[in-house]
């Protein structure tokens, strides 16, 4: 019987001892999380619902209020706590090699949405595509390649607007922002938007973090499918047009790429490019109309660069002579980043402000809090595209601006974007002048994988060519 017990003792010892070397890291951060300071949690959710709750500007501000919490903070979803950090230098501690973070499990969640492509693998896979990517965004590319669909869709985008006075404008700037993504990524001309199963994600990330029934259903069945069937009339194709599918094709035509990892990567770009630039849009055009001297000198600037020439012959040298325009879209990206919360997890002990946050810790960065610091941002609410002139951009400490994240990990198509919207809006504003139909406090933000304006932005419009100087 003595000896049953002193069994069952020893089963029990090694078990524990097994559960505390194999959980280690984990009860580590658990200790620490309960030392840091953090919103209130509720049972069981922990700070899970507040990710659920009113606008999300508030959402985040309430989960991340650092001045009450302190430089670091923690919240927990569910029984997992993640260390919250939004001063430049801790990010950079953090952010500035893969030896010390990387992506985390939420990232697997986010496979549903984007497939396994460069935003949700990770290690070795992630590098090799990364390397085989990375050319495809190259400069001269962006600007001899995608340009004219930048600028051919920015035209549709005139003719459009033409005879109209007041526009829902994400209407017909979201239909835009996807024909462009269609065309470049996978050499489509889409009629209509209808025609595409790239429809809104209906099942957020967010949503799918605390209805953990829901994280394993696909957000989007027929994506794949869909694409898949382009991957293979295109393959078939004699040839080419040049679109990133082609490119992709020509990959596993060397080998480099599987058919899925192709397929899989294009599916990434085309989610990974809609919300983020459709929004940033919609965003900048409201704070352009919403601040009419700042607009004046955009406008003033576009006249400059482009010798009072039409929108028809807009080149990327005029475009890129808009620096100006440049910085309004910056500074859009710094009040409203896309992608407001990043998420990590450590790959070795670090040590912030005194705190030693132990490997395995998950750890959360905002940007959009990050952008708000009143140190680096005076009146941070103030829309203030001086933010970004030549003289003040080099004051900025580092990693203190960062809506396209930063280090190895950062967005691949970051000149990209900036090219296409600049495009976009210079278009725009050559032709029209822009106001707000009513006076909005601000604009009210969701988020699903990126932010998302809620409501409708309305503009009235007024072509230049009728305003008398
Ligand atoms: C204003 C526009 C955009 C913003 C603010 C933005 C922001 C970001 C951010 C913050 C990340 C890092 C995500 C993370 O670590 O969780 C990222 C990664 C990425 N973005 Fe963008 N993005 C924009 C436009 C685009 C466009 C247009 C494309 C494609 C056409 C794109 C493709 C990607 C890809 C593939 C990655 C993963 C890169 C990697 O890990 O190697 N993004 N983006």
């Amino acid at each position: 019987m003595e000896s049953d017990n002193l069994k069952w003792l020893t089963v029990v010892i090694l078990f524990l001892t097994w559960i505390f070397f194999k959980f280690e890291n984990y009860f580590k951060s658990v200790i620490l999380a309960m030392k840091l300071q953090g919103p209130a949690t509720v049972p069981f959710f922990g700070n899970a619902l507040y990710l659920t709750e009113g606008d999300v500007i508030q959402r985040f501000a309430n989960i991340i209020s650092t001045q009450f919490h302190g430089s670091i903070s923690r919240i927990w979803l569910f029984f997992i706590p993640f260390v919250v950090v939004y001063k430049p230098e801790h990010l950079k501690i953090i952010m500035s090699s893969s030896k010390v973070s990387e992506k985390n499990f939420v990232y697997k969640v986010l496979e549903i949405f984007f497939c396994n492509g460069l935003i949700t693998l990770k290690g070795h896979e992630w590098k090799n595509h990364r390397k085989i990517i990375q050319p495809f965004f190259q400069t001269n590319l962006i600007e001899n390649d995608y340009y004219h669909s930048f600028l051919k869709y920015s035209q549709d985008i005139i003719s459009e607007l033409g005879g109209q006075k007041c526009v829902k404008i994400q209407n017909i700037t979201n239909k835009y922002v996807k024909k462009i993504l269609h065309r470049i990524i996978l050499g489509v001309d889409l009629d209509s938007v209808e025609e595409t199963p790239f429809k809104k994600i209906e099942n957020t990330a967010i949503e799918k973090l605390w209805k953990p029934w829901k994280t394993f259903q696909n957000s989007n069945p027929n994506l794949k499918q869909s694409i898949q069937s382009n991957f293979y009339e295109r393959k078939s194709q004699l040839t080419k047009n040049n679109c990133l599918l082609d490119k992709l094709i020509e990959k596993v035509e060397t080998s480099e790429f599987t058919e899925d990892e192709a397929i899989n990567e294009a599916i990434t770009f085309l989610i990974a490019g809609y919300e983020t630039i459709a929004i940033t849009l919609i965003a900048c055009l409201y704070y352009l109309a919403k601040n009419q001297n700042i607009q004046e000198k955009v406008y003033q600037e576009i006249q400059d660069a482009t010798s009072n020439g039409t929108c028809n012959n807009i080149t990327v040298e005029h475009i890129n002579k808009m620096h100006y325009l440049g910085q309004c879209v910056k500074e859009t990206l710094r009040i409203m980043p896309p992608i407001p919360l990043l998420t990590r997890v450590l790959n070795s002990d670090i040590t912030l402000d005194n705190y030693t946050i132990p490997s395995g810790t998950n750890i959360l960065m905002s940007p959009l809090v990050t952008h708000r610091v009143q140190e680096t941002f005076p009146d941070p609410l103030k829309y203030d595209p001086d933010r970004f002139s030549k003289e003040n951009i080099d004051k900025l400490p580092p990693y203190s601006y960062i809506p396209f994240s930063i280090g190895s990990r950062n967005c691949i198509a970051h000149k990209y974007a900036y090219l296409e919207l600049k495009t976009i809006i210079a278009c725009i504003l050559k032709e029209y002048h822009i106001e707000l139909k009513e006076a909005y406090n601000d604009l009210s933000f969701g988020y699903r994988v990126a932010m998302t304006i809620k409501g409708g932005v309305w503009f009235n419009i007024n072509p230049r060519k009728n305003i008398v100087k």
